[in-house]
């Protein structure tokens, strides 16, 4: 199949790229940038993509006629208010889209001007797509919204305690904290290695954007949750995730037998890792796909806790993107990923 791309500049572009292109579906993927200032196909010389990514193909106008020509596929790994603005003709054709951003994740368009302060697609436009967490299930449509890095790791941290009810719903407090490429390349005050180097804080408390996502999908799996206490911090890492769960048990219960329950939950997806011994660390799941989770139960306190790590490039964006991809064209779940976290 005919792959595009648009956004391989990006740091989750660039693992895509690098995903895509041993993806043994894939013979051709095409790459698009910006639709005013890419050079056309001519001009390889100028393509303007950074010597060391070694690609050899041209980057190309963004361009929604030529994708739909050439392609099968269309992924997206642009900041949110791009897709808004671009993909009504591919919606409107039905072409597969695979968006990375946040732009179609949230089904009032009310509560995304209130989280990204940007203009919302239409409520029926967004109806149309389909939020899509890869590990638990398969998208409805073909415009998928991937998932966001914080979402993905504490959603599969809670889905076990959420879907089986065995927490109190008004009890979810999640500590998430993320290394420096979950932002993106932009350089920020925040993210200027002089600052952030030796240095941690949190950011964007009790307004985040991936709040209303997760409790979004939360509610769809019982509909008593209906939110939950979560605080972002930048830690000086270039990758990872690890999110802190916390939550009350509805009734008392051992390290044990919460192992088990997500270990049955768990038993028939290949990239989730229930840890029997101790806890997972970000460098586990580096460079890979796995999500590992660690748990553990506080009787003094009657609190579970949930360790949930992953590689926020990988599960957190490109990965599960290919993940989507799998399940879009009924390929094996599996397909195209040929890694293995990598330690140090
Ligand atoms: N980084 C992460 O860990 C995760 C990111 N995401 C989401 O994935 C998306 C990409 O993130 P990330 O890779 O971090 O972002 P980056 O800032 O690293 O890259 C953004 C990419 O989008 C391109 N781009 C920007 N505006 C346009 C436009 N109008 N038309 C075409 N291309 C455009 C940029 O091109 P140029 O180089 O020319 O500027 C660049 O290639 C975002 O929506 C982000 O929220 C989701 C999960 C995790
Ligand atoms: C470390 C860091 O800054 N992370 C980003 C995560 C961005 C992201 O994944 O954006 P989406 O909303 O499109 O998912 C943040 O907290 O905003």
């Amino acid at each position: 199949m005919k792959v595009s791309l648009v956004g391989v500049t990006g740091y989750s572009g660039m693992v895509l790229y690098h995903l895509l292109s041993q993806h043994p579906q894939v013979e051709k993927i095409l790459l698009f940038g910006h639709s005013a200032t890419a050079t056309n196909e001519n001009h390889r010389s100028t393509s303007g993509l950074p010597s060391y990514l070694n690609i050899s193909d041209p980057l190309l106008p963004y361009d929604c006629q030529t994708i739909e020509e050439r392609s099968d596929v269309v992924f997206f790994a642009t900041p949110a208010g791009v897709t808004s603005q671009v993909a009504q003709p591919l919606i409107n054709d039905n072409f597969p889209v695979i968006d990375l951003s946040g732009d179609y994740r949230l089904k009032d368009p009310l509560q995304y001007q209130k989280w990204y302060h940007k203009e919302p697609v239409a409520k029926e436009t967004l109806r149309k797509a389909s939020y899509n967490l890869a590990d638990l299930s398969k998208p409805t449509s073909n415009y998928v919204a991937n998932p966001g890095c914080y979402a993905t790791a504490t959603l599969l941290g809670l889905a076990p305690l959420v879907i089986n009810h065995l927490i109190e719903p008004d009890s979810i407090i999640v500590d998430a904290k993320s290394g420096l490429s979950g932002a993106g390349k932009k350089l920020t005050t925040n993210s200027h290695y002089a600052y952030i180097n030796e240095n941690m804080l949190p950011y964007k408390v009790n307004q985040h954007q991936h709040i209303p996502e997760i409790c979004q999908q939360l509610h769809q799996w019982n509909d008593q949750v209906n939110s939950i206490q979560f605080t972002t911090t930048l830690v000086p890492m270039t990758r990872g995730i690890l999110a802190s769960i916390y939550a009350k048990a509805i009734k008392p219960t051992s390290t044990d037998q919460l192992q088990e329950v997500y270990q049955t939950f768990y038993a028939d997806h290949p990239w989730a890792r229930v840890y029997l011994d101790g806890f997972p660390s970000v460098k586990n799941v580096s460079h890979s796909n796995y999500c590992d989770l660690g748990i553990s139960y506080n009787e003094a306190t009657n609190t579970i806790f949930v360790g949930s790590v992953i590689d926020n490039l990988v599960k957190g964006a490109a990965g599960q993107a290919i993940q989507n991809m799998n399940h879009l064209f009924n390929f094996d779940e599996t397909m195209g990923f040929n890694l293995i976290p990598d330690i140090p």
